[in-house]
């Protein structure tokens, strides 16, 4: 079952999201199993000869990481605790990639506690092939590069332009000979373009994959695989086109026809982010200027992307249709800051108090970034599921915010 190419906000049905509003209150995130399946479908059928690991950080809770250890991809692990919570999901240890930034000591020590040895872990820095020789690691390692171009949303996440990210391409064969002569088998090359690419980013992630390919002819290395990341993107504009997954497969398949290695994609976003919407209530409603005000009491802590990138999120009213009257409204958060603003500007009925709004697109990179800011409690996760609800994530309380502070 491979659904719709993209699940716009309006495509939800409004009364299990009522529902779901009454009975676990607000803030609140719904995520959506069946849909992760069937965008999981969507991709497998673009790239059926490609090993599929999904991108943790996109929404690691429990309950999307089983559908999908389930489902038998691998998990692709910025952490630690990416890499823990995707164990005890049921990831097997031989499906897990850890592909670290500049790995903090403490990783690199948990995954020798945690049995490491069979995980893969793409070294990001020269550094980190002797910091794992030093602690005697005996798993594969991967090399990321960085390719110096990248793609996505915005150019704050165009990672593969971004030098922090991966060793520069003349260093490869360096990094291979370091970590060889260390004993270690090199088994894969690994670059990102970028996060949130759409059509108008092909190009440029046809050049990070360009890139891989010819590092990895050039190198004198049998490889098991080459991975060329993930980033691809959703629409979350009404006027946006869904990314053309068929081009994007075709064009990664020609630019690799010279490569003898398994292809490895690693998607966090088109997994997830159109599977999730978040509610929120009305609280307070005033006249700004020329528009309306209405005060939520979600905010950049539980949704953090648009005050950190600017980023777009639909936004409806699930209370009753109220036909005409719409007003230009700002969407405002109860956080003490300034860019405590979820949506901005949108055409919407009249809001009133106690009005039911959702957020669209906002399974990927929702509960996962949330905070703590101004001792807010992060929102639960209800997920959905062959027609059932169910709580996966409790709201967190005021007594978890304060009970990590040490008596003294
Ligand atoms: C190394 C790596 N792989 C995969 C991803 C997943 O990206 P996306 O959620 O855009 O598919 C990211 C995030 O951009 C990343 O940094
Ligand atoms: N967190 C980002 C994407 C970057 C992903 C990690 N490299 C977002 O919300 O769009």
């Amino acid at each position: 079952m491979t659904g719709p190419t993209v699940r716009r906000l309006d495509d939800w049905d409004r009364d299990p999201l009522q529902e779901i509003a009454e009975t676990h209150g607000t803030p609140a995130y719904v995520i959506d199993l069946d849909r992760v399946r069937e965008n999981l479908d969507r991709l497998q059928t673009a790239f059926p000869d490609a090993r599929l690991l999904y991108a943790v950080k996109a929404n690691a809770g429990r309950a999307v990481l089983q559908t999908l250890a389930d489902a038998g991809v691998g998990a692709e692990c910025a952490s630690i605790g990416e890499v823990s919570r995707a164990l005890e999901a049921g990831f097997d240890p031989a499906d897990v990639q850890y592909t670290p930034v500049n790995a903090p000591a403490r990783d690199l020590d948990g995954l020798l506690i945690d049995g490491g040895g069979t995980i893969t872990i793409t070294v990001d820095a020269m550094d980190t092939i002797d910091r794992l020789a030093e602690r005697g690691f005996t798993g594969d390692i991967a090399i990321r590069i960085h390719p110096g171009t990248g793609a996505g949303h915005s150019d704050a996440v165009a990672t593969g332009a971004d030098a922090k990210f991966g060793i520069p391409v003349d260093r490869v064969p360096e990094a291979v000979a370091a970590a060889t002569e260390r004993g270690f088998d090199v088994v894969g090359l690994h670059a990102h373009a970028g996060s949130g690419i759409l059509n108008d980013g092909l190009a440029a992630h046809q050049e990070v994959i360009e890139t891989i390919a010819s590092v990895a002819t050039d190198l004198d290395t049998d490889l098991e695989f080459v991975d060329v990341g993930g980033g691809f993107g959703v629409p979350y504009r009404p006027d946006e086109e869904p990314l053309d997954l068929d081009a994007i497969a075709t064009a990664t398949r020609e630019a690799l026809s010279e490569v003898d290695a398994e292809l490895r994609i690693e998607p966090g976003r088109y997994l997830v982010a159109d599977a999730g919407v978040l509610l929120a209530r009305v609280n307070t409603v005033k006249p700004a200027g020329d528009g309306v005000l209405a005060g939520v009491d979600a905010g950049m802590t539980d949704l953090l992307r648009p005050a950190l990138y600017d980023a777009y999120h639909p936004i409806r009213s699930l209370s009753e249709d109220r036909a005409g009257e719409r007003e230009t409204v700002s969407v405002v958060g109860p956080i003490c800051e300034s860019t405590d603003v979820l949506a901005r500007d949108r055409r919407l009925p009249k809001p009133e108090r106690g009005e039911l709004y959702a957020l669209g697109f906002t399974g990927a990179y929702g509960i996962e970034m949330a905070s703590q800011y101004n001792s807010r409690p992060r929102a639960p996760v209800i997920a959905m599921e062959d027609g059932a609800t169910e709580l996966v994530r409790r709201r967190e309380t005021v007594e978890d915010v304060i009970d990590s502070e040490v008596d003294r």
